[in-house]
Formats: C-alpha cells, sequence, structure tokens
C-alpha cells in the first residue's frame, strides 16, 4: 500500500482537465467472485480484481477457512481453489476491518461449512448492524449470534450447513444481507425460498448479485426482487474478469463537471452490471453532456450546473460524489430517500452536513437525506473524513476548483481506492 501524510491540500487543476483513465475493479464484484469462486469447486482465476483494504481482508477470510487464494498484484489477478461447502478449517477468527460486504458475505457463507466461525472488525464495525442476516441464516438451521447482543459484530458462528426451507430477510437496512445469503444458498442441503421483508435498498447490488452468481452457474430465479427460489447446486468455477468500479469512476466524472474539461473513463460502459454508473445520468440533469458507450464513459462539463432532486436509494455510493458537485450549481440539490446511508463507514449524511457548512454551504439535514444550499463562493476548508473513503475521494474533487480545500487522513481511501490520489494527479497533465 502506498504511504499517506497525516493531511492534504488539494490545489486547483491549472486547466480543465483532458483525461482518460482506467479506474481500479469494483470493489463488489471482486468481494463477489472470491466469495462465489470459494464456493465453486476448483481453480477460478478472476482478472481485473482489486487491491484494497475490503478486498484483502475478504481473501485473508477465505484463506483463515483453509482455501487457498494467490493474488498477483502486478497483474491484479487471483486465483481461488474454490471446494464447494467443504472448507478445510474447522475453526477461525476472521477479521473484516470496516468491510460491509466482507462482513455480511462471509458471514452467511461460514454457515454452510462446519466449524466455529468468529468475525470481528474495527470499532466502527462494531456498530454496523448483521441482525437481520443472522435471524434469516438462523431460520434456515444455521447457529449464528451476535456475540455481544448488539445485533452488531463479533458474530459467531457454529456451523453445521444450512438445511434450507424459507427465510424472510429484511431489505431495508442494507442490501448486503440478501447478497450474502443468496450467494450461500446454492451451498445448502435443500431448496431455499427467500423472501425481502420491507422495501429493497440498493437494489442494482441484488442484480450484481445474480449476475455474478450466473456467471460461475448458478441462475436463480426471483419475482421482483421480493422472492428468490434457490435450488442446491455447485457453482462451476472459471475464469471472471471484473469491470472496472463505477463508484470510484464517480470521482472523475465529478472532476469534469466541477473543473470542466472532459473525462473518460475507460472499461466501464453501457453493458456495465454496476448500478453506479447512473452517476452520470445525474450529472447530464445537472447540465454535463455525456457521451456512453459500450467500453467507456465520457463526461464534460464546462457548462453552468443546476441543482436537481433526487432519489439517491439505489446509487447511494455516489451521494457524497453528488453533493460535491451540488457547491458549484445555481440553485439547491436534493437528496433524498438515502436514511441507510446512516449505517456505513460514518452516518454520512451528518458526516456531509458537517462538511459541507465548512465550505460555506446551506444544509438542510433531513432523516433520509439532505438539501444543499451552494455558496456564493467556497470558503476554505479543512475536511474531516471520519474513516470513510469516500468523504475523502468527494471532497478532494471540490480542491480541483476551489482554493484551499484540506483533505484530512488521505490515507483512508485504501479502503477502496489505494492509489486514488496519484490517479487523481493525472487530471493536471
Ligand atoms: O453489495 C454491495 O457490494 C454493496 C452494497 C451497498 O450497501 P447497502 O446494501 O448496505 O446499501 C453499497 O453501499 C456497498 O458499498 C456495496
Ligand atoms: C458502504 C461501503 O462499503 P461497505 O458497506 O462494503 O463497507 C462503501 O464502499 O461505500
Amino acid at each position: 500500500m502506498p504511504e499517506y501524510p497525516a493531511e492534504l491540500t488539494v490545489s486547483p487543476l491549472p486547466h480543465p482537465p483532458e483525461t482518460r483513465i482506467r479506474v481500479p475493479g469494483s470493489k463488489s464484484l471482486t468481494n463477489r467472485a472470491l466469495v462465489v469462486a470459494g464456493l465453486a469447486r476448483g481453480r477460478s482465476t478472476l482478472t481485473g480484481a482489486l487491491d484494497s483494504d475490503d478486498t484483502r481482508v475478504m481473501a485473508e477470510g477465505l484463506r483463515a477457512i483453509g482455501l487457498a487464494v494467490e493474488h498477483d498484484r502486478e497483474a491484479a489477478t487471483v486465483v481461488v481453489e474454490g471446494c464447494g461447502r467443504h472448507f478445510p478449517a474447522r475453526e477461525a477468527e476472521l477479521f473484516v476491518g470496516n468491510s460491509g460486504t466482507t462482513l455480511r458475505f462471509l458471514t452467511a457463507m461460514v454457515s454452510v461449512g462446519r466449524g466455529t466461525f468468529r468475525l470481528d472488525g474495527v470499532p466502527r464495525m462494531r456498530e454496523r448492524p448483521v441482525a437481520d442476516l443472522l435471524l434469516a441464516l438462523n431460520r434456515l438451521g444455521a447457529d449464528a449470534r451476535s456475540e455481544l447482543g448488539t445485533g452488531c459484530p463479533p458474530v459467531v458462528v457454529q456451523a453445521d450447513g444450512l438445511d434450507g426451507g424459507f427465510a424472510e430477510v429484511r431489505g431495508d437496512v442494507s442490501s448486503q444481507f440478501l447478497s450474502g445469503l443468496l450467494m450461500a444458498l446454492p451451498c445448502a442441503k435443500g431448496p431455499t425460498t427467500v423472501e425481502v421483508q420491507g422495501t429493497l435498498v440498493s437494489k442494482p447490488y441484488i442484480a450484481m448479485t445474480l449476475d455474478v452468481m450466473a456467471a460461475f452457474g448458478r441462475r436463480i430465479s426471483n419475482r421482483d426482487f421480493k422472492r428468490f427460489n434457490v435450488e442446491p447446486a455447485p457453482y462451476t468455477a472459471r475464469t471472471y474478469a471484473i469491470e472496472p468500479d463505477a463508484s470510484a469512476a464517480s470521482y472523475f466524472f465529478a472532476a469534469a463537471a466541477i473543473a470542466g474539461g472532459s473525462v473518460t473513463v475507460e472499461g466501464l460502459g453501457t453493458g456495465s452490471i454496476q448500478g453506479d454508473v447512473g452517476f452520470v445520468d445525474l450529472l447530464e440533469h445537472m447540465g454535463c453532456a455525456v457521451d456512453r458507450s459500450k467500453s467507456s464513459i465520457t463526461v464534460t462539463g464546462g457548462a453552468p450546473l443546476v441543482g436537481i432532486d433526487v432519489d439517491m436509494n439505489a446509487i447511494s455510493d455516489t451521494v457524497m460524489t453528488l453533493a460535491a458537485v451540488a457547491l458549484f450549481a445555481h440553485g439547491p440539490t436534493r437528496i433524498r430517500n438515502v436514511a441507510h446511508i446512516r449505517h456505513k463507514e460514518t452516518d454520512r449524511i451528518a458526516a456531509l452536513a458537517a462538511e459541507l457548512r465548512k465550505l460555506g454551504a446551506g444544509v438542510d439535514e433531513h432523516p433520509d437525506g439532505l438539501v444543499i444550499f451552494p455558496p456564493d463562493s467556497i470558503a476554505p476548508a479543512r475536511i474531516a473524513t471520519y474513516d470513510d473513503h469516500r468523504m475523502a475521494m468527494s471532497f478532494a474533487t471540490v480542491g480541483l476548483k476551489a482554493e484551499g480545500v484540506t483533505i484530512e487522513d488521505p490515507g483512508c481511501v485504501a479502503k477502496t481506492y489505494p492509489g486514488f490520489w496519484e490517479d487523481l494527479g493525472k487530471l493536471r497533465r
């Protein structure tokens, strides 16, 4: 991993960017592919894989349960020797850091094995919910509990396989509960029906889960993302190519919107299976030009930006990127229906409100979102990042145009994008 300073002042770009860039592999696809490859029998090769804190804790978790996982960092390739539900280890401590996907996906995955598995993470992880996933797993025959009775990690699973049957799972806190369950269920002993309770947040991530499962041979039926039927059958090991990360790309699209000029992200296009590519639709509504092809997306800024009123439930990892762009728009921007982002790396609505105000913006905070009133001119400020990679990366884009934006703890980007600062520098060329 790179070395990071204690703080970093982003200086405004000397000229509008004219940049083509390829961002690293998708965190969500890398962590899904690692799990599914681990549950397949035989060798899978994942190309274009992300190497970051979140994928390292996932790979380490797989190693802890006895699977061979070889990461060739130069080649961005991971080779996984999967063994169905017969994990070699009968006991393991899994450290998940602050990776929600790793916690939720591995909790479900170890439940199909045999043995005692304990999952724990950083202090913030001990405040991130997992109880609804444990409830569903226990309905399907698992013995999974929150060790401190908090509904959060540490989680202890006394695993003896999942029987299958019927379970409900809550959808309005995190979609990762359902994704974790779905990926594990082909390795249950019997068929399973899962029904989503309440409104499902972050829906495109469920489509992504189904897509990765299908790529490894398990196509499952569902009715309107509400009811899923999963038959017990093995995954097929394979070579799988991981797309560049669409959430990471949002910072570069935002740079074009904020600083003018054009930024092209390569390897992400109209066929992407990541919901967050939809972020560019919002930039288009705000006044940017967007050019989409099969293999790349280009955003061109320069025309005046206008504030928008938008429901971001489906693409909530880009809420903070949009908030940064909103500072430069005419008129307020309202972001709705993202109450669930209060449970992420930090309470992202509260964190955004505090830091946007430092830059001079007016902010109305709502339970499910916020309204941002852009300032006449952006005030210099030291931006706290709350150990949240997306706070650092989003507010960095503000500094590309406004003077005096200092990002505290810039190293927190390592959660999903260790090379972010280096790549941001490419906009200056
Ligand atoms: O399944 C996934 O890969 C993810 C789902 C989303 O979480 P929620 O479902 O908790 O909103 C998203 O915020 C996270 O970064 C990745
Ligand atoms: C919310 C995020 O991650 P996770 O839930 O996987 O920790 C994120 O990457 O923005």
